[in-house]
């Protein structure tokens, strides 16, 4: 599914650089490979809107009827426009305003994922204030290590999120006091950039003892949701452009015990849109340094954080100059005034030169959404490859 780099090369003189470059048809390809995954088990997935909240990338989830997962008011409202169906969204997060608690209630979304027992009583007090009920699910934080990067770890007590074993009792008591919140599934979700699936096989067990103790509790769950975070090859994107949706699924199969009618709910972000993404950017100048060579090209860390924010790996390509000839070393830099914005040190290329286009890979997502504009820069514009 290589993209022909002539394509690229022409959109250049169309459009100015920096832009987003989406393969709509490697998003469609995954769409496919991991709807047809979840079927095989009636799994139901939700996508993570914050990977990417593209509008012309929405309506074509949306339109394999996968549901949305939320973090914001906002998410919510986009997510409805772009097609996705209330029934089918969860809201999720820390820090949830009574603004856009309310905007769940309003739109009568499937699930507001709560992460803490306050939030749970302001959510009662919001949905009697409009004769409503509010179905929740409990996020739980279930102490398992992601083994990714600590800045997208999620699952740990140490992590702000979710809620602690320690308190179960005290949120039985608080939950027979909200007469305006029903209780309907538990919610996981132990971080991002997870290629070690191990973990996914200790959360189930861990799932499956916390399940447990409700079942004795005699509270049944409709549904039980494993959150996202499912990593992608952003090292090997042309030979593993899509991810191992059937492995995924098949080790929640094997390990995780659900209870009769209980649904398994997934929200994948990364997975779906992050290969399909491509940062076209332009080497403005080639400067000599004393020990190493930098290509300045005209894409920053303000239209792509993720290196500096994180120290993530993405391949970088010249696609003005044949691959077979890499042999120089060049620090792709963007013109940020700050030391962090390096896209990739020692990166090997062919011999570089002002005007060549350079492909930055996998930016689908956590790209342009954590696009600012610091240094009064423009939010880069999206170009969309049909296929
Ligand atoms: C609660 C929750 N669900 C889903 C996701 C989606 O994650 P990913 O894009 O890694 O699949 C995230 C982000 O890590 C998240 O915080
Ligand atoms: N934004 C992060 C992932 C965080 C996921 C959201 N909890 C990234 O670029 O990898």
């Amino acid at each position: 599914m290589e993209l022909n780099r002539d394509y690229i090369l022409q959109k250049v003189e169309q459009y100015p650089t920096p832009f987003y470059l989406y393969r709509m048809d490697l998003l469609t390809a995954t769409l496919d490979a991991c709807k047809n995954a979840a079927d095989k088990y009636n799994y139901k997935v939700h996508y993570a809107l914050k990977a990417n909240s593209d509008s012309h990338v929405l309506s074509t989830i949306s339109s394999y009827g996968f549901g949305a997962d939320c973090v914001s008011g906002q998410e919510i409202l986009t997510a409805i426009e772009n097609g996705f169906s209330p029934n089918h969204t969860a809201f999720a997060g820390v820090g949830k305003t009574d603004e856009e608690i309310n905007i769940g209630l309003d739109t009568e979304i499937f699930t507001f994922n709560c992460e803490s027992i306050q939030e749970i009583e302001v959510i009662n007090e919001l949905a009697e204030k409009k004769g409503k009920i509010a179905r929740i699910a409990l996020r739980i934080n279930p102490n398992v290590n992601a083994n990714t990067h600590k800045y997208i770890t999620t699952g740990l007590e140490e992590n702000k999120f979710g809620i602690n074993r320690w308190e179960f009792e005290t949120i039985l008591k608080t939950l027979e006091q909200c007469q305006n919140i029903k209780l309907t599934g538990l919610h996981f979700h132990i971080g991002s950039q997870i290629v070690d699936l191990s973990a996914y096989r200790s959360l189930c067990l861990r799932v499956n003892e916390i399940q447990q103790w409700f079942i004795e509790h005699r509270i049944l769950l409709e549904h039980i949701n494993v959150g996202g975070g499912l990593g992608i090859d952003y090292y090997q994107p042309d030979l593993n452009p899509i991810v191992d949706f059937e492995g995924f699924f098949a080790i929640f199969n094997d390990f995780l015990e659900l209870q009769p009618h209980q649904e398994l709910h997934f929200e994948l972000g990364r997975a779906l849109v992050g290969t399909m993404g491509e940062l076209i950017t332009k080497v403005l100048y080639i400067k000599n340094g004393q020990r190493t060579n930098f290509a300045i090209v005209d894409a920053g860390m303000t239209e792509l954080i993720r290196p500096a924010l994180y120290q993530a790996y993405h391949k970088i390509e010249n696609i003005s100059k044949s691959t077979h000839n890499a042999d120089e070393f060049y620090d792709v830099v963007g013109p940020i005034c700050e030391s962090s914005d390096c896209f990739g040190k020692r990166v090997k290329l062919p011999q570089t030169e002002r005007g060549d286009i350079v492909a930055i890979r996998c930016a689908g997502a956590y790209g342009q959404v954590m696009a600012n504009q610091y240094n009064l820069r423009k939010i880069p514009e999206v170009v969309y490859y049909e296929g």
